[in-house]
């Protein structure tokens, strides 16, 4: 038999810990691993909120039994449809054949389309209520807030908003689920992470969602990865975090990501980033885009406000972890970078040209005159990569 863990009165967290998957969405290294998290309030009627990966659903289903512990399971409120989250859905709605599904029309669709299934299922529209006895839900749909049917439900008696993937972070649950008793400053870089990198591009959903819970009062943030937060300082840090990331602004600070296969490059990187810390520039981060995971290196673009890249001349091509990492840029919609590049060649440039291409298709400041060079680092190339340094320190230190 596998226990819930009750949160407060009526509320348990029956989520469950992944330390097995290697990549999340098959991309991004979860070497903390993850956690999927589910929620039941019992009342007069009882409502599970979201599921968790199908890996997981015995787990998950024992714990829901032991919950509810004889009681009828009424509601199956769905926030996120993405399947580390509905994929539990099937096996769920064959031991329970008469719960209600709820979630919006978007939902529904989705429903019917990955698990077939059409009956049984409330649609809700934005704003709408639904009382479960004491506690009392509010709907708010907050499209692409990863993806179109994504919502978030308000209960109202105890002030807890269960988010689905807003707010929430890489990095398992080890016994603690509540930040009262967590370090949570252990999540708040994966948290990081994990925005840039699943959520990075829906800026703007994040920022309109945010204007429209604005008026709410939040006493338990309940997201379906990573801890709950009930801390009220803990709770403005990580909504200050999303609405930083989501207005994609940076702290001070530069991201040097270049790719390298003997080392002429990489040369150049360094003596910029040597140039950066002689203005005073502290955070500097130099990323080889052949040994970083991208994962990273994205996650650090979200931090700072500076961003350089470079790279060879590869085939008449840019160096292809250079060119995969500045089409994950692009995807991700980025805004607000100072930026600037620098690239190398043996008999005809081909990578310098390549990033000015991306560079038009961004809106970003770019700063200093470009660094071509060939073959390897004469004077020339370091002057012009210690003026590229300056002035990228320069634009930042205007910031102050
Ligand atoms: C597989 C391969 C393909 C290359 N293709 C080109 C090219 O198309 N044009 C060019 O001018 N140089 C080309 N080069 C040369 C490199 O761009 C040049 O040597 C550069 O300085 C390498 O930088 P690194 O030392 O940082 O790896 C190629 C080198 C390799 C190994």
């Amino acid at each position: 038999m596998l226990k819930p863990i009750q949160i407060k009165e009526d509320l348990y967290y029956i989520g469950v810990n992944d330390r097995t998957k290697a990549l999340f969405e098959n991309l991004w290294p979860l070497p903390k691993g993850v956690s999927y998290n589910s929620y039941l309030i019992v009342d007069q009627k009882t409502a599970l909120f979201d599921t968790v990966d199908i890996c997981y659903s015995d787990i998950f289903l024992q714990k829901l039994e032991t919950a509810l512990d004889g009681k009828e399971l009424n509601y199956l409120v769905i926030n996120h449809m993405e399947p580390d989250h509905s994929g539990s859905l099937r096996l769920l709605k064959t031991k329970y054949p008469n719960i209600q599904i709820v979630g919006n029309k978007r939902t529904a669709d989705m429903v019917s389309g990955f698990y077939g299934i059409t009956d049984g299922v409330l649609v809700i529209e934005d704003g709408e209520q639904l009382s479960l006895g004491k506690h009392n839900l509010v709907f708010y749909l907050t499209p692409m807030v990863h993806w179109p049917e994504t919502m978030m439900t308000y209960e109202t008696t105890e002030k807890m908003i269960f988010s689905g993937d807003a707010f929430g972070t890489f990095g398992t649950l080890d016994g603690g689920i509540t930040d009262k008793q967590l370090h949570p400053e252990r999540y708040y870089d994966e948290m990081v992470r994990y925005y840039s990198n699943v959520v990075g591009k829906f800026g703007s959903p994040v920022q309109k969602a945010l204007q429209k819970l604005g008026h709410l009062e939040i006493n338990y943030i309940c997201s379906t990865h990573g801890p709950i937060w009930t801390i009220p300082e803990q709770i403005s840090k990580v909504i200050s975090i999303y609405d930083k990331l989501s207005k994609y602004e940076g702290d001070e600070g530069v991201v040097i990501a270049y790719g390298s296969m003997y080392g002429n490059t990489e040369q150049m990187a360094e003596t910029i980033a040597l140039e950066l810390a002689q203005q005073g520039i502290k955070e500097i981060i130099l990323h080889n885009t052949s040994k970083r995971s991208h994962s990273y290196i994205i996650r650090d673009i979200f931090k700072y406000k500076g961003l350089i890249i470079g790279s060879p001349t590869y085939n008449n091509k840019l160096f292809p972890e250079v060119a995969t990492l500045l089409a994950k840029i692009e995807e991700r919609d980025m805004k607000n970078r100072y930026f600037s590049y620098f690239g190398s060649y043996t008999w005809a440039g081909a990578a310098i040209k390549r990033i000015a291409q991306f560079a038009e298709s961004t809106n970003f400041e770019i700063i200093g005159t470009p660094v071509e060079m060939k073959q390897s680092m004469s004077l020339e190339t370091y002057d012009a990569c210690i003026a590229l340094g300056k002035t990228m320190a320069d634009r930042l230190i205007q910031d102050r």
